[in-house]
């Protein structure tokens, strides 16, 4: 018999529909001069408005470090609109009432004065370093929140299952668990949002949606990116924390989870939960359920690109995974001994970004069809938006010998980037496609003992040529 490690926290699992937060009406952007909020949360904003155009009552209120002067934060505003297309009419808007305040978001005084200026129900959205929006936090303590207020908190939420239960039990302090959102910009993507209609409004995946006939499942986010500059943060996170600890273990949540009865926060969160607590490395055995890989220099795409280690900021002592290969077992009726690997990787050569299902065989072949016969497959790509079934037909030449298809479909790429969906949850006090905070544990759990397994040097750190798309011997 299997038992889940960890009890859901009773605080964390808020039953029942969630409270509505009061629609916000002022956006409060802590760390407005940085990348983050420059290059994906104003441009998101912006698409959000100009979908949705009666939302422009929003108010953008900035803060952040810099001593910025009206005329400057207009500037850096619209030179962020602008790149990213919004129309004129939203920049028009957004400017004619966006303001900015300096404030050290550590100082509780300083956040009582943006508070004050955000009333009555702000949205404070930490686009911040994560240890400073810890001190942030721990600086709310001091500070009256109007009723309805709204924290949103970006990843990494915590480094390890410890401090994430550290930092949920000082938010529980601060607002209610439905008035947190932990963000987690994949599950904003469209083809993630799809994997709602793709398994949930056809009649055909259901029924053979579980051991019986899915052979694994694969979740693979390889990039042609390589550190891009950011050594500060990626080079003490590495792949595996980066990408499997959030959002692949989100997206492996809604690939396994059972049923919902609606597309509600409660019902989705809880769903997602359920798996996330079955969910264990393969085996058992951290060390050989896991694989870690860190590039070398070779050529992506035509660009040179230098031994990681190399990079600018980089530690070499540290030895970061920028490659990372993870095997689980969701120990439950409907998936006990189907393999989920995920896998996700930098500086490869050929970008693979998908959700692959695979299918056993089927179980006879009639004699009299030659030929291979290959397990179905259905793939769910990740940018740009796909969808295929691969499977097997009738050749086109001889009738009786089988041929490989795929029946496929571009998608659109949805109606908003990642970071506007998650931005319309935020404004509506909704919390569907944030992260629980006994989820954010859960998944730390699952990945600190891959960590742990790693540190004791168990599992060896291979590497593989920049360009490649992988150490030779792993699958890709
Ligand atoms: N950038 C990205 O692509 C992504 C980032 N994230 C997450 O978003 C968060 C922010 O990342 P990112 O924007 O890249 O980081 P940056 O370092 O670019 O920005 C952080 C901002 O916080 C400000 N800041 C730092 N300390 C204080 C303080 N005490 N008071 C006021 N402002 C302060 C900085 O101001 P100053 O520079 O003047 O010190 C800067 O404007 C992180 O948690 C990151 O993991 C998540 C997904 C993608
Ligand atoms: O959060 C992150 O995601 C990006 C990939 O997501 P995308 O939406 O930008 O494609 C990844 O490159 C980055 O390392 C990671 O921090």
């Amino acid at each position: 018999m299997s038992i889940s490690s960890a009890t859901p926290d009773p605080d964390l699992t808020v039953q029942g529909a969630p409270v509505p937060a009061a629609h916000i009406k002022t956006l409060v952007l802590l760390g407005a001069s940085g990348d983050l909020a420059n290059r994906l949360l104003m441009p998101a904003l912006g698409k959000l408005l100009d979908a949705e155009p009666q939302r422009r009552d929003i108010v953008l209120l900035g803060a952040g470090a810099e001593d910025w002067d009206a005329p400057t934060w207009h500037d850096h505003l619209k030179a962020s609109l602008t790149a990213a297309e919004v129309s004129t009419e939203t920049i028009d808007a957004l400017l004619a009432t966006t303001s900015y305040q300096r404030a050290d978001v550590t100082s509780a005084d300083d956040l009582g004065r943006l508070i004050a200026a955000a009333a009555p129900a702000p949205a404070l959205y930490f686009a911040l370093p994560p240890a400073v929006t810890a001190r942030a936090c721990d600086a709310l303590q001091h500070v009256t929140l109007p009723e309805g207020t709204v924290l949103v908190l970006e990843k990494p939420f915590g480094t390890d299952v410890a401090s994430a239960k550290a930092l949920n039990a000082r938010l529980s302090t601060l607002v209610p668990e439905e008035r947190t959102f932990r963000v987690d910009h994949f599950l904003g993507r469209s083809t993630v949002l799809n994997l709602l209609g793709v398994r949930f409004a056809n009649r055909i995946f259901e029924p053979v949606w579980n051991n019986q006939h899915v052979a694994s499942v694969d979740i693979v986010f390889d990039e042609q990116l390589t550190l891009e500059g950011r050594a500060v943060y990626y080079d003490k996170a590495g792949a595996l924390v980066d990408m499997i600890q959030s959002h692949l273990l989100q997206v492996m949540a809604l690939v396994a989870m059972n049923p919902i009865g609606e597309v509600s926060a409660f019902d989705l969160r809880e769903s997602k939960a359920e798996v996330l607590r079955a969910t264990r490395v393969w085996g058992g055995d951290a060390a050989t359920a896991s694989r870690r890989a860190r590039y070398v220099a070779g050529d992506v795409d035509g660009r040179q690109v230098p031994d990681y280690v190399k990079e600018p900021g980089v530690d070499p002592a540290r030895g970061t995974d920028t490659l990372a290969e993870v095997t689980l077992e969701i120990d439950s009726w409907r998936w006990a001994g189907v393999p989920f690997r995920l896998r996700s990787g930098k500086a490869v050569g050929v970008a693979r970004k998908e959700v692959v299902v695979t299918f056993k065989d089927v179980p006879h072949l009639p004699v009299g069809l030659t030929g291979a016969c290959e397990p179905d497959q259905l793939r769910l790509v990740m940018g740009p938006d796909a969808i295929a079934l691969d499977l097997n037909i009738n050749g086109e030449d001889d009738p009786m010998s089988i041929d490989r298809v795929s029946l496929d479909t571009t998608l659109s790429p949805g109606r908003l980037p990642a970071y506007g969906e998650v931005l319309a949850g935020v404004l509506d006090g909704d919390p569907l496609l944030a992260v629980r905070g006994d989820t954010a544990v859960e998944c730390w759990r699952i990945v600190d003992s891959v960590l742990d397994a790693w540190r004791s040097d168990r599992t060896p750190m291979q590497t593989y040529p920049a360009g490649s798309q992988g150490p030779e011997g792993w699958p890709v």
